[in-house]
């Protein structure tokens, strides 16, 4: 069934699932179009051409009753593939608007040959002076990897005039003022319906606001061969869901309960119970053999009542943990620690241990106090414990995701977990950092960063290393909240997501 023409509100779950998982910045993107060129004698003008054929067949199975466009020019080779739409849509027998930014006489090269090629075909091209009332589909064709700075004047101005209107937008390879590189608008961006990407998926797509901006995402290779693709390394590659689940396979008949590890999670400062609870849940939930939780004395004998196959422990004082450190397996601090006394003795006495060591919430905050560098610990921020680990701003920090998860990584090493949309995981070169493509804003809910601590603290207790139980973690996470999310992702809770993590670990949720 295709959406009726107008139906702004077409936007289905963005089914990423059927793409590449390379993921490229626009410099790599440049250096394969270059590459293509070098090495066969395809043109730019090849190209173009097949981007925007590409893209207008995809207008006609999935808008089939769309039959008046209104092309968004501006003056770069973006706009090239918009006056390749247009022209196909002119063949088509559609009605046909090209409304462009940029005087077409100022237009070069391919771009300028395209729009004269439309023109010999008949077709028109009018100066933007805001959108027609009625049209049944906007092609966005203003700017594509070649954005380099702000939207301002007239180009902040229609990519309003495109978000306010009611009609469904089509993204030619980029939302127009979405950073290829980061998912950072650039004072704002175009909000797409769908956006069809061009030789290879960029970065931004699906970290900060790539998720919410790109609608779904459609890929268009253009037939680049393999040989020349394998010849740039992409930026960053996307969570591959089944190797992730071929990785937890099934259990040995053998098992026993010291067979999948003991996770000992250290939080809960007075008042912060319930951080460390779900942290312990979520650890059972994944599979770890065993969970013991090191707590405050204030609570620590309710903290089980209502699971009691926790083991809860109180602890005063870092020396009370010694015992409990020596049977973990692996131990996770941060839940609901706070920054007090309690909290900074027991941090003090594991920063060093000779454990692998998940680091979250104000264990991260202590760490930003007195920076210390492990190869073997993941450390799980979400933006604002990220900047002041880096101490930067948070929005520093999301205007360019990607670049701080390795910042973050280069200086305090081991695997680093930046949460948000998009989660990054950064394990250090030279595997480029991986972004989960899953998840949905149901996770922006107290407790769901305690429950990854616990899925990840797991995942190590039962053999994976943790760059694999950070990948693993987080997409098991998400999925687990997008199962969730069916009931409503408004009101979704923590423990919602815990319910799901069986069912999506064993497999019954591929999908
Ligand atoms: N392999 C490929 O890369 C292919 C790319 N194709 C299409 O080409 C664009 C990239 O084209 P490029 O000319 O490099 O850049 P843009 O068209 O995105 O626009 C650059 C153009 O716009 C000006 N500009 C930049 N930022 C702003 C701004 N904030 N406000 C106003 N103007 C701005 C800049 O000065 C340039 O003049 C790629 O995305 C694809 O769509 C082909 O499809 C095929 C292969
Ligand atoms: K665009």
């Amino acid at each position: 069934m295709h959406p009726p023409a107008g139906d702004k509100t077409y936007r289905a779950l963005p089914a990423v699932r059927h793409l590449p998982y390379a993921l490229y910045r626009a410099d790599e993107l440049r250096a394969l179009d270059r590459a293509a060129l070098d090495e066969s004698d395809l043109t730019g003008a090849d190209l173009m051409e097949r981007a925007g054929q590409a893209a207008y067949r995809l207008i006609r199975s999935r808008w089939s009753s769309a039959r008046s466009l209104t092309v968004l020019c501006g003056g770069g080779n973006n706009a090239g593939d918009g006056y390749v739409v247009a022209r196909a849509a002119v063949g088509h027998g559609d009605q046909v608007r090209v409304l462009t930014l940029v005087d077409p006489a100022r237009l070069r090269g391919d771009a300028l040959a395209m729009a004269q090629v439309y023109r010999a075909a008949g077709g028109a091209i009018e100066p933007f002076a805001g959108l027609p009332q009625r049209t049944d589909l906007i092609v966005d064709a203003l700017l594509g990897i070649g954005l380099a700075r702000d939207l301002e004047g007239p180009w902040l101005a229609a990519v309003q005039a495109v978000n306010a209107h009611r009609a469904p937008v089509l993204a030619l390879d980029v939302p127009s003022g979405l950073d290829a590189d980061t998912g950072a608008m650039r004072g704002d961006a175009v909000r797409a319906s769908a956006t069809i990407s061009f030789i290879g998926l960029k970065v931004g797509f699906f970290t900060g606001e790539g998720p919410e901006r790109c609608g779904r995402i459609h890929f268009a290779g253009l037939e680049i061969p393999a040989t020349t693709l394998a010849r740039v390394l992409p930026s960053a590659r996307r969570i591959d869901w089944r190797r992730v689940a071929d990785r937890l396979g099934p259990r040995p008949r053998t098992a026993h309960k010291g067979t999948f590890g003991h996770v000992l999670i250290i939080g809960g400062a007075p008042g912060f119970s319930g951080a460390v609870r779900l942290a312990g849940e979520a650890a059972l939930r994944a599979g770890a053999g065993l969970v013991s939780i090191a707590t405050h004395p204030d609570h620590a004998r309710c903290l089980n009542l209502t699971r009691p196959e926790l083991m809860v422990h109180a602890v005063d004082t870092a020396a009370d943990l010694a015992p409990l450190l020596e049977r973990a397996t692996v131990v996770a601090i941060g839940p609901g620690l706070g920054q007090g006394a309690w909290g900074r003795d027991l941090w003090l006495a594991v920063v060093s241990l000779p454990r692998p060591l998940i680091v979250d919430a104000d264990a991260l905050n202590l760490l930003a106090e007195a920076p210390a560098a492990r190869a073997d610990w993941v450390l799980t921020p979400h933006p604002g414990e990220a900047a002041r680990l880096l101490g930067e701003s948070t929005v520093q920090v999301q205007r360019d995701r990607p670049g701080a998860v390795s910042r973050l990584q280069r200086r305090y090493l081991g695997v680093v977990v930046l949460k948000g949309a998009g989660t990054l995981i950064d394990a250090g070169p030279p595997r480029p950092p991986a972004i989960c493509s899953d998840g949905n804003p149901g996770l922006a809910s107290g407790g769901t960063g305690d429950a990854l601590t616990g899925i990840i603290a797991a995942l190590v207790a039962q053999g994976l290393d943790p760059d694999e139980a950070a990948s693993v973690g987080v997409c098991v996470h998400a999925r687990a909240a997008d199962v969730a999310a069916r009931d409503g992702e408004r009101g979704m809770l923590a423990g919602d997501l815990i319910a799901r993590l069986r069912a999506v670990l064993d497999g019954q949720d591929r999908r």
